[in-house]
């Protein structure tokens, strides 16, 4: 997981490495995240991998050109600004650009000064509708299941109230996503996304990671430093693992929530913030409030709201859609699994839940010579602790359903068997057997 993240996120496509990679250092140098591709079907899995603010891409490219490449943008992400380079002197494939729906272009060479200005201005007119037309993705976060479509709903509803978030949800499960997905989904998206890890640096730099410093506040304060939470002036915090930040730094976050002021360590004056803050822990913060490890005061400022992503093996439905996404984006849309792969994956039980499905699928793109994985292939990715199974068979679903319906009938009649059996609709010799059957004693 990245530490921080900041700016919007840039899509570069050019099949000329060198100039992708000397732009993404330029752009990457003023604060932008930067994703490059090569060609046009490798960008159009990036976008449908992960949420992008805008596309800068070259109008001359083998297989499919910038052209084509907007036609696709244009169908599948209404809204998404393209910005065009174009070689010097073709002003009329420039023209054609601008009548084709970009918003702006570029000539090369490309001199920086200029592109920072064209993609400021396209982001600052950027209507944000990164809900694009793909109904499975809300954002960047991948969904099948009912149990996401639900949260997705709930997570719609409550991206434009700006009250603090509390997500939770095992290791892996896509909590920074979904932090990030309800960061651009609200009233805030033009704003900063910064992420923070609370659980992975000591005390003392998490202080002036968060708050910052001035010069001379400690030994290799050498100069002022601006704090986290006021880079995030305007926009979203994310806080992961909240609940490992140490009790005295929970005083101090407290303190910023309550004023919305922040004060560098060893500075006199205060700042004034507007911050959404949305937390996450794998860890059950109401278990640490009880056992006095987190504070009770910021775990109500922070949990205004609480949402509880589900583990995958709780929603075997998206393994399907989020398998073959991984995949399509991992291998540039050239391998497939086939249908008994995907069964194989559903019957695994997925302990590090949609990380380890996504270095699974590289694992298998990188064992598979072929264009098909294999029921085989998969197998040999898989950890070889296999053997517990998260989707249970027809008879075992049966099974459970029966005894948890006669434990629910004898509750009911109160233990009483004549009467259970009637209510069960069975006499009582059927019922005896069911009992005997599920060892069930009365
Ligand atoms: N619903 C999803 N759609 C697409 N990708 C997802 C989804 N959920 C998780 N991922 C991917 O799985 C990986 C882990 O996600 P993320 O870092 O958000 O999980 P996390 O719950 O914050 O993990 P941790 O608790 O370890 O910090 C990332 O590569 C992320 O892109």
């Amino acid at each position: 997981m990245s530490q921080i993240q900041q700016g919007a996120k840039l899509l570069l496509v050019d099949d000329d490495t060198s100039l992708t990679e000397l732009l993404a250092i330029r752009l990457e140098s003023n604060g932008y995240e930067v994703e490059v591709a090569h060609r046009g079907t490798q960008a159009l899995n990036i976008l449908k991998q992960m949420p992008i603010d805008l596309v800068i891409t070259d109008l001359k490219m083998a297989h499919m050109n910038g052209f084509e490449l907007n036609e696709q943008i244009k169908k599948h992400y209404t809204g998404m600004p393209v910005v065009m380079m174009t070689a010097h002197g073709s002003i009329p494939d420039a023209v054609d650009a601008m009548q084709q729906g970009f918003v702006s272009f570029l000539t090369k060479p490309i001199d920086s000064q200029q592109m920072l200005d064209v993609i400021n201005e396209a982001l600052a007119g950027k209507v944000r509708t990164a809900q694009t037309s793909d109904p499975n993705s809300f954002h960047g976060l991948l969904f099948q299941s009912a149990s996401m479509r639900q949260l997705v709903q709930q997570l719609q509803a409550l991206a434009s109230s700006n009250a603090n978030i509390l997500i939770q949800g095992e290791s892996g499960t896509g909590k920074e996503v979904t932090a990030k997905a309800i960061h651009l989904a609200s009233n805030q998206s033009q704003g900063p996304f910064i992420a923070i890890n609370c659980g992975a640096m000591p005390a003392h730099l998490l202080e002036s990671e968060l708050f910052g410093h001035k010069k001379g506040a400690f030994t290799g304060a050498v100069s002022d430093k601006e704090g986290l939470v006021q880079a995030a002036d305007g926009g979203t915090l994310f806080l992961d693992e909240i609940g490992d930040m140490p009790l005295d730094l929970q005083v101090k976050l407290l303190r910023v929530l309550q004023e919305r002021t922040v004060r560098p360590v060893g500075g006199q004056s205060e700042y004034k913030v507007n911050v959404r803050f949305v937390s996450a822990s794998h860890k059950n913060i109401q278990t640490a409030v009880a056992e006095k490890q987190f504070r009770e005061d910021l775990y109500y400022r922070l949990n205004v709201v609480s949402v509880e992503i589900p583990s995958l093996r709780e929603r075997l439905e998206d393994i399907p859609l989020l398998a073959s996404r991984f995949l399509s984006a991992l291998s540039d849309g050239e391998k497939q699994f086939n249908q008994q792969s995907i069964t194989h994956l559903l019957n695994y039980h997925w302990p590090g839940n949609i990380r380890q499905l996504h270095n699974i699928v590289e694992h298998c793109v990188a064992i598979t010579p072929g264009k098909v994985i294999t029921e085989d292939i998969v197998q040999k990715a898989l950890p070889k602790d296999c053997a517990q199974n998260a989707f249970t068979g027809l008879n075992e679903a049966k099974r459970q359903f029966e005894y948890d319906y006669i434990q629910k009938v004898l509750a009911l009649c109160e233990g009483n068997v004549s009467e259970a059996a009637k209510l069960a609709q069975r006499n009582r010799s059927d019922f005896y057997k069911l009992l005997k059957k599920h060892e069930i004693q009365c």
